[in-house]
């Protein structure tokens, strides 16, 4: 734990800043690198504490994978190349880790235990153990499996029919990683369409996988193609500078080499509809992911309603899109969001929290939030709750403070975006 005081800000921001590799897309480079037979260099790498975990994980399996900076090389060993870790595997606060190394792990021919944070604890495992289980898998556990520590057997897997009851893409993934091993076809049918990167990866890696609207088909393969990958700026760490320009007077900011994959841009889409002036250049499309240079200035906003299928592309946003919602006027209100529930730490009651202890006027739902705006936010001590979205929503909320904003811990912010404070630093100077 480590608290740090945000004095209030009366400048501007501007600036050009390239936020760190995307979370999501780079734990998958890890795993589909280490899968794969050959060398995968991947580039602009998040080594955030949680695709670290995902590294040390295929690392204790017998893979080799050097870092230099943002930089990775992974000596793949093949699908059947890894070897049974002799000691439990550490997941940290990392549900993506968790959840798909569930799906492979199930489908591997060894024992594996595997453990996280007190966070990672209480997160429900048994959306990844259910359908896992439907497919032969071995898993035992508190809550007859349901939550970390698990203790995997590794078992011949057979495909399945399935339709995710829960809006997840890390469900997906788990299943279709346990696709790419099990006799026949693994089929995952999505109702509301949830980021499709392990998809796009899959393929640009020479899996046999067909994906059509909102239905995915893998097929068994023997072996994968190592294939470098570039890792594109995350959408999820930009939206806190996005949100920063929008909402503090006259600021201008560009953000470079964003992803744009069109799962994830939920956040440019609310933005724009509360009238925000932002715009995106420069698009390009690199190891199967869109991405480009995002530029945001300061203006009027307006309060909407933010609900159905828009929520899985905004999911790890709902808490800095609660904060500009304070700066706009009107009501925004956010439904469809009960997810946020079961993230790091209950997401709809720790921004609640948050932003009520700073004056804003918000009020909780079962499944999303009511924010009234426009309000002047106050100083105050506030909880990051271990959370690094909250804590990063908390330290831009300092910027349209009046007074001082306490924030008990800012070490959790290393879990996805390391640099979050000298990017912050760079803006602001
Ligand atoms: O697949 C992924 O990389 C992720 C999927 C989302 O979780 P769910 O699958 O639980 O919605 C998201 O919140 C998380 O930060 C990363
Ligand atoms: C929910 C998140 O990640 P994970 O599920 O991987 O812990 C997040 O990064 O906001």
């Amino acid at each position: 734990m480590n608290e740090i005081k945000l004095t209030p800000n009366s400048k501007p921001l501007s600036g050009v800043i390239e936020v760190p590799g995307d979370k999501s897309i780079s734990h998958r480079a890890v795993i589909l690198g280490s899968l794969a037979k050959g060398t995968t260099k991947v580039t602009h790498f998040l080594d955030g504490e949680d695709c670290m975990r995902t590294v040390h994980a295929f690392q204790a399996m017998g893979v080799s994978i050097e870092r230099s900076d943002s930089t990775l090389l992974i000596e793949g060993r093949g699908i059947s190349g890894l070897n049974e870790p002799t000691v439990p595997l550490y997941f940290g606060n990392s549900g993506t880790t968790g959840r798909l190394m569930l799906g492979l792990l199930a489908g591997l021919p060894f024992f594996t235990t595997v453990y996280g944070d007190e966070s990672l604890s209480k997160r429900p495992m048994d959306r990844v153990v259910d359908p896992l289980r439907l497919m032969g898998a071995s898993f035992d556990g508190r809550g007859h499996g349901s939550y970390l520590p698990l203790s995997i057997r590794g078992e011949n897997l057979k495909g399945i029919d399935y339709t995710l009851p829960v809006k997840s893409a890390q469900v997906k993934s788990a299943i279709l990683l346990a696709g790419l091993v099990a006799d026949g076809e693994t089929q995952v049918t999505e109702k509301t369409n949830t980021r499709d990167h392990t998809e796009n990866m899959l393929q640009a890696f020479g899996a046999d996988i067909i994906s059509n609207e909102n239905n995915t088909t893998i097929t068994s393969k023997k072996e994968l193609s190592a294939t470098d990958v570039y890792v594109p700026g995350d959408i999820s760490s930009a939206a806190f500078f996005l949100v920063a320009a929008a909402i503090v007077p006259n600021s201008v900011i560009t953000l470079k080499n964003v992803g744009l994959n069109v799962t994830r841009t939920g956040i440019i889409d609310v933005l724009t509809e509360m009238g925000a002036s932002i715009q995106v250049t420069n698009q390009r499309t690199l190891s199967g992911e869109l991405f480009g240079d995002i530029h945001v200035k300061y203006s009027n906003l307006h309060g909407i309603t933010i609900e159905g299928e828009i929520i899985p592309r905004l999911i790890d946003e709902i808490p800095i899109i609660a904060l500009l919602a304070t700066q706009a006027s009107g009501a925004t209100v956010i439904r469809n969001a009960e997810e946020l529930r079961v993230k790091e730490t209950d997401r709809i009651a720790a921004v609640v929290d948050v932003l009520s202890t700073l004056g804003a006027s918000v009020e909780a739902t079962d499944d999303g939030m009511i924010i009234h705006g426009k309000t002047s936010l106050k100083g105050g001590a506030v909880s990051s709750y271990n959370d690094h979205r909250i804590a990063m929503m908390a330290a831009i909320s300092s910027l349209v403070a009046t007074e001082e904003v306490i924030l008990d811990d800012k070490d959790c912010i290393s879990i996805s975006y390391p640099t979050f404070f000298a990017d912050l630093h760079d803006v602001m100077s």
